[in-house]
């Protein structure tokens, strides 16, 4: 396994908790703008920044984007959020082969806003608005949350682009918006936006045909760019410095198109296929101590005793990162699921987030029980990851006995159960800045107790050390299956992710999930 210090390039800013002052990096702006501050540990070239709190990332600055002016715009169409209307991709209710529209929200201090994509002049829709009456209505009625209208009053509110084809929806809002006048999408447009297809027939074959979540499904990574983020983040006016994060689904599983047909192998091969799969995983697992507390389980996750026999026995390939993705995938898509987290003053974290158990709040640099940019409350972690976690422990603890020699292990690496866990998802571009874990209980910090961190797709390379300096930090790829464990005189390193590397998903697990290029990651800690 490669260690060796990071030079240069890898610019950081500052961590979870690790930062409590303001302005110690670079900030690398998307409008150019790059602020000096003191003490800089990471140059900003490489685009690692910093933002508040736990991440040092790119941050995309509302600022640099065209702004709405506070009057209507007859390009876009603002709607409220119209309750549980979630339906099926291919259902009536969907129009068909269309899937259906999807949503985002504009997260603010003070509510949630939500604007959907409504069909194009190719395909007239009835609930169309435009400037209609039912536009005006809508954004007098307000829900709830809509608690200080003034923020985001009906004159402020952009006016959604129309189209037919869901799947380009975002791009096309940024383009409506970088673009003074929307050009027409064409099927050429649509495809040069979108590798995807959305058209056709859904088979949800990794689900093994279970019910899609609710369908806010139809966007992609692609389609959801950090540019993209800052142009939705702008929605709503300029000069309110209230939009903390845009809510906006993202499926990092999203189903296959039934476009083409693929000729399934025969069982007998589809068996020996998978055995030889199960048997190179179990030759390349195996275990590093990295340091004091730290523990690397190569390939921990595409195979255990439990799958080992499922991916015998079954057709399909059913190992650990596949159960996990699909959990994740679904929870993503729910309330509390994945979200672009930013700050008060508009900056992105260069990641997709959603929290389990209690919600990471990157401004606040605090856990709490209700998600604050939406009120969602953050799903429960599901009860396989826990009895991954625990595994995952005891696997460390038998390897630090046998490698080092230690014989009390858990004064080395204490036992944690638990409790929340923060997933990230991190496009090809996402990075992460050296930071510190420290926004758990205080008795969690002062317990030492570990943070066990799972890595689904592509390989990460992650740093880690003793000092917020990427010029001191060691580094070791993380690849997709492995779980490395941080606790007791490691609990407090700096670490983070300076690169993503792409197309290196496993072959087997993309064919299987269908995952979207990028990294899942899940940290667990018990708070
Ligand atoms: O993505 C990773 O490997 C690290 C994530 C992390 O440090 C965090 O979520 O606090
Ligand atoms: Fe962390």
């Amino acid at each position: 396994m490669s260690q060796q210090n990071t030079r240069g390039g890898y610019s950081g800013s500052r961590g979870r908790s690790s930062r409590p002052n303001r302005g110690a990096f670079h900030h690398q702006r998307h409008d150019g703008v790059n602020k000096p501050f003191a003490n800089d540990s990471f140059g900003s070239k490489d685009g690692m920044s910093q933002g508040r709190g736990r991440y040092l990332h790119n941050m995309s600055r509302g600022s640099g984007s065209k702004q709405f002016n506070g009057k209507p715009s007859s390009k876009y169409v603002y709607r409220q959020k119209s309750p549980a209307t979630d339906v099926i991709p291919n259902s009536p209710e969907a129009g068909g082969s269309q899937l259906r529209q999807p949503e985002c929200f504009l997260a603010c201090r003070d509510g949630l806003h939500s604007f959907t994509a409504q069909s194009d002049s190719k395909t007239p829709t009835p609930d169309l608005i435009q400037n209609s009456p039912e536009a005006e209505r809508s954004h007098m009625e307000q829900p709830e949350s809509f608690s200080s209208p003034e923020l985001v009053s009906g004159a402020d509110l952009p006016i959604l682009p129309v189209h037919s084809d869901s799947r380009n929806i975002l791009l096309d809002m940024t383009r409506m918006q970088i673009k003074e006048t929307p050009e027409e999408e064409t099927e050429e447009t649509a495809t040069e936006n979108n590798d995807f297809s959305f058209s056709g027939e859904v088979k949800n074959e990794w689900t093994g045909g279970e019910p899609l979540p609710p369908a806010k499904a139809d966007i992609q990574e692609q389609a959801f760019q950090e540019k993209d983020v800052k142009n939705l983040a702008d929605i709503g006016g300029s000069g309110h410095s209230v939009q903390q994060a845009v809510v906006c689904p993202l499926d990092i599983c999203p189903p296959k198109t039934g476009s083409c047909i693929s000729l399934k192998p025969s069982l007998l091969e589809t068996n020996k296929l998978k055995r030889n799969q199960v048997k190179l995983a179990m030759e390349r697992q195996s275990g590093n101590v990295l340091r004091p507390g730290m523990v690397l389980l190569k390939n921990y996750l595409s195979i255990s005793d439990q799958v080992l026999l499922y991916s015998l026995f079954f057709f399909s390939l059913s190992s650990d990162m596949v159960k996990i993705l699909k959990e994740c995938r679904n929870l993503g898509l729910g309330p509390g699921g994945f979200y672009q987290p930013g700050y008060r003053d508009g900056a992105k974290l260069n990641l997709k987030m959603m929290c389990l158990g209690k919600n990471w709040d990157p401004e606040k640099s605090a856990y709490e029980d209700i998600r604050s940019v939406d009120g969602a409350k953050p799903p429960m972690i599901p009860g396989y990851f826990d009895q991954l976690v625990r595994k995952a422990i005891q696997d460390s603890h038998a390897l630090i006995g046998r490698n080092s020699g230690v014989w009390n292990v858990e004064n080395e690496l204490p036992r944690m159960s638990p409790d929340i866990c923060i997933v990230n998802f991190y496009a090809e571009s996402g990075k992460l800045g050296l930071h510190q874990d420290r926004d758990e209980s205080q008795e969690s910090l002062a317990k030492h107790l570990p943070v066990v961190s799972f890595s689904i797709g592509d390989t990460a390379e992650f740093l880690y050390g003793d000092e917020r300096d990427v010029d001191k930090a060691q580094k070791v790829n993380l690849e997709s299956g492995d779980v490395l464990v941080f606790g007791g005189k490691s609990r407090h390193i700096f670490h983070g992710v300076s690169t993503i590397s792409t197309k290196t998903t496993p072959k087997a697990l993309q064919e299987e999930t269908n995952i979207i290029p990028g990294r899942l990651n899940l940290t667990f800690r018990q708070y």
